[in-house]
């Protein structure tokens, strides 16, 4: 991975914590975001210190180090970008503070996180929050729309869509993000928590199980095809069975990412699996694809594959442009960044983009609920609500407890 170039001053404290650099950001209204790796303890931040974040083309050799977030669809392919203006992990015993803003806004954030009172109720963030979304999805129209594609597969005008839906859930009154946060992190080891707020985006939050692109320190590039979903119920991962119905719909999205490597006339792949993952309470099937951009002197794959994976089968359809149609046509709502892709680039020399899964959006007194199912000919709409209710689950559960 290329190295940029960048600037970095620091500000040492002695009774820093994490939280207070949470609570700070959030409350502050700037963009922001924080998150966990999976099997990874380590809890990282970054701020802007602009009001909005960047609008980007997703340029993973060009952009500097932050976090980005891009839609489930954009017209510009656009990408939101919260660069790196502050940086701080739970390893580090200092802040990162990128020097190209003057000494004032340093000694107002530094004089902004002494000044935190951890024992007052944090309350301006509500403000921040937008004000309205579209209705949440009715059962009726969810399992209608369903049965509604199931018909066009079955008449072969497509092979499979993946459609989404939305709930609400109240927040009770003291409802702390940075508790659900932590509860989150604890809860589910092998997933990517994460919040990230953007104005006019909005607050999320989530646990995703699936990850889009990685490239790590070493040059390695990964990529998962991750379909199928069954409750665990108790069976281990090894003990699962799954249906056709699963195996084909995963083989699939397993089959668009090897279309994928193909484009590029890219073969030094190495392919593992299928088998099955757990991801909370809940089963998955999974390829994981694997490349070395050091061997195939190809140091760009990251980019590259993220621009022709996005939206994957896994949460659009087969063939693209039909399920795409599909789902802006009857899902009537907008999915915003719910199955767009999420993470930090360039931060400890590694990017990692994942698919923005089992995730909620913070308004005022209520959260809404993302999720989705993939669709065949052989789908029943009774079952495929359910499993959104299952995947939703994920969050509720945390939620309010
Ligand atoms: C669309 C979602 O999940 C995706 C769809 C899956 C499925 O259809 O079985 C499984 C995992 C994810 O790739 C979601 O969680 O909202």
């Amino acid at each position: 991975m290329k190295n940029k170039e960048q600037k970095i001053d620091q500000i040492v404290l002695e009774t820093l914590s994490f939280e207070h650099l949470f609570s700070v950001a959030l409350e502050s209204g700037q963009p922001f975001a924080a998150w966990k790796m999976p099997f990874e303890n380590t809890q990282s931040i970054v701020v802007s210190l602009q009001k909005e974040a960047l609008k980007v083309s997703a340029d993973l050799e060009e952009l500097p180090n932050g976090f980005l977030a891009h839609p489930f669809q954009a017209k510009d392919k656009q990408a939101y970008l919260i660069p790196a203006d502050i940086y701080y992990t739970t390893e580090m015993d200092h802040i990162d503070f990128s020097n190209s803003y003057d000494l004032s806004i340093k000694e107002r954030v530094e004089h902004e996180i002494h000044s935190f009172d951890p024992d007052q109720p944090l309350k301006r963030w509500k403000g921040n929050m937008l004000k309205e979304h579209f209705p949440p999805t009715s059962k009726e129209h969810f399992t209608s729309i369903v049965a509604e594609s199931v018909e066009a597969m079955q008449n072969e005008e497509f092979t499979k869509v993946v459609l989404s839906r939305t709930k609400e859930a109240k927040l009770k009154e003291d409802f702390s993000p940075f508790e659900f946060f932590q509860k989150l992190s604890e809860s589910y080891p092998a997933a990517f928590v994460s919040i990230c707020y953007i104005p006019n985006v909005g607050l999320w939050l989530g646990a995703s199980p699936e990850t889009l692109i990685s490239v790590d320190e070493h040059g390695i590039f990964k990529t998962v095809a991750l379909a199928g979903t069954q409750a665990s119920n108790g069976i281990s991962p090894k003990e699962a069975s799954w249906k056709s119905k699963e195996i084909e719909e995963q083989a699939l999205v397993s089959r668009y990412i090897i279309n994928c490597f193909k484009k590029i006339r890219l073969r030094e792949f190495e392919e593992i699996g299928p088998r099955t993952v757990a991801a909370a309470h809940l089963l998955h099937l999974c390829t994981e694809f694997k490349v070395d951009t050091k061997t195939t002197n190809f140091p760009q794959l990251g980019t590259v594959m993220l621009d022709l994976l996005h939206p994957t089968s896994a949460v659009c359809g087969m063939p693209k442009e039909i399920a795409t149609d599909f789902i802006l046509r009857n899902e009537q709502y907008n999915r915003s960044i719910y199955s767009g892709y999420i993470g930090p680039i360039g931060l400890e020399n590694r990017h990692h983009l994942f698919v923005n899964l089992r995730c909620l959006q913070l308004f005022n007194d209520h959260a809404l609920l993302y999720a989705g199912a993939g669709i065949t000919a052989d789908s029943d709409p009774e079952k495929e609500w359910n499993e959104t209710e299952i995947k939703m689950d994920t969050m509720l559960k945390h939620l309010n407890s």
